[in-house]
């Protein structure tokens, strides 16, 4: 690879790093997937450390896979840039075969039959790689490989935002984790939630239009977020916290713990939803 701009270092990187995984995960299967969430974490992270370093030495990295002291590193917070990585978000769903017809139980939006995102080895699609830059206080490049949907979104080429035409809605929530207040919010503003795992194929779900909105509070952390609202922001859809607040990045506590993304049309509803449901 040869020095680009960082929109394109972003997408290669996040590109390769999920082509990797792919590989990883052919070749392990899904006999045991405690180690291959291991060795998905691992060897995505040694990729994208070591292929920043060759090509942006100067720059400061912080990855959800690096040691407590790396993440403590006091230089990260003097920087002027700083890569965001997140080398596998939705790390259980990766390790998971997607549920075939027939297979019972709760169906969400991977398991459901007719589904254009079969991976080839039969795994669950909604899982991502992160890269995202962090520039002087702002996002300034982000992508999100989406490797078994065979897409990277990118700042590069933000994707086309969809529109929103009133009616009936989708919120993306977590799988495992949902908040306790989105049953309720989702009664509240007329929408149907849509169970995904990774917050990077959440928040991309609603820039391909497969739901208009992602709400998550009670816990998460900035490389679960970087890249994919570097990317929602270049396509011109609303990212903040669930007060409305900014979404800040490059803390000296990577603790970032709620989220919301949407089409701008639906933001000021949503936001006035959960303010009432948290009164
Ligand atoms: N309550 C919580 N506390 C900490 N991290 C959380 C969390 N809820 C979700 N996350 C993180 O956010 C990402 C998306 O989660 P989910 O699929 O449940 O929406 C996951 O990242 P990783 O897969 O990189 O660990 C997960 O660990
Ligand atoms: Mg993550």
């Amino acid at each position: 690879m040869t020095i680009r701009d960082d929109h394109a270092v972003a997408a290669d990187l996040a590109t390769e790093a999920g082509e990797r995984l792919l590989r990883v995960r052919d070749r392990m299967g899904f006999g045991d997937p405690s180690a291959l969430r291991a060795e998905g974490d691992r060897s995505s992270h040694v990729f994208l450390m070591e292929s920043l370093a060759r090509l942006r030495p100067s720059d400061s990295i912080l990855s959800e896979e690096a040691t407590r002291e790396e993440r403590l590193d006091p230089r990260r917070l003097s920087a002027d840039r700083v890569w965001i990585v997140d080398p596998l978000d939705g790390t259980r769903e990766f390790s998971e075969r997607r549920a075939g017809p027939g297979s019972g139980g709760l169906r969400d939006q991977d398991g459901a039959e007719g589904s254009a995102t079969t991976s080839p080895a039969e795994g669950r699609s909604d899982w991502a790689v992160h890269v995202a830059l962090w520039e002087r206080g702002r996002l300034a490049a982000g992508a999100v490989a989406l490797p078994a949907q065979g897409r990277t979104l990118t700042t590069a080429d933000p994707p086309k935002r969809p529109t929103y035409d009133g009616g009936r809605f989708r919120i993306a929530v977590s799988r495992t984790r949902p908040p306790e207040f989105v049953q309720k919010l989702a009664y509240l503003v007329g929408a149907d939630l849509v169970p995904i795992g990774s917050a990077g194929a959440k928040i991309s779900a609603v820039l391909t239009g497969e739901v208009e909105a992602y709400v998550h509070a009670g816990g998460q952390y900035e490389w679960d977020s970087a890249a994919p609202v570097a990317v929602a922001l270049a396509a011109g859809a609303h990212a903040s916290r669930i007060d409305g607040s900014e979404l800040v990045y490059n803390q000296a506590d990577p603790s970032l713990p709620d989220i919301l993304v949407s089409l701008p049309e639906l933001a000021a509803s949503l936001l006035a939803g959960i303010r009432d449901l948290h009164r």
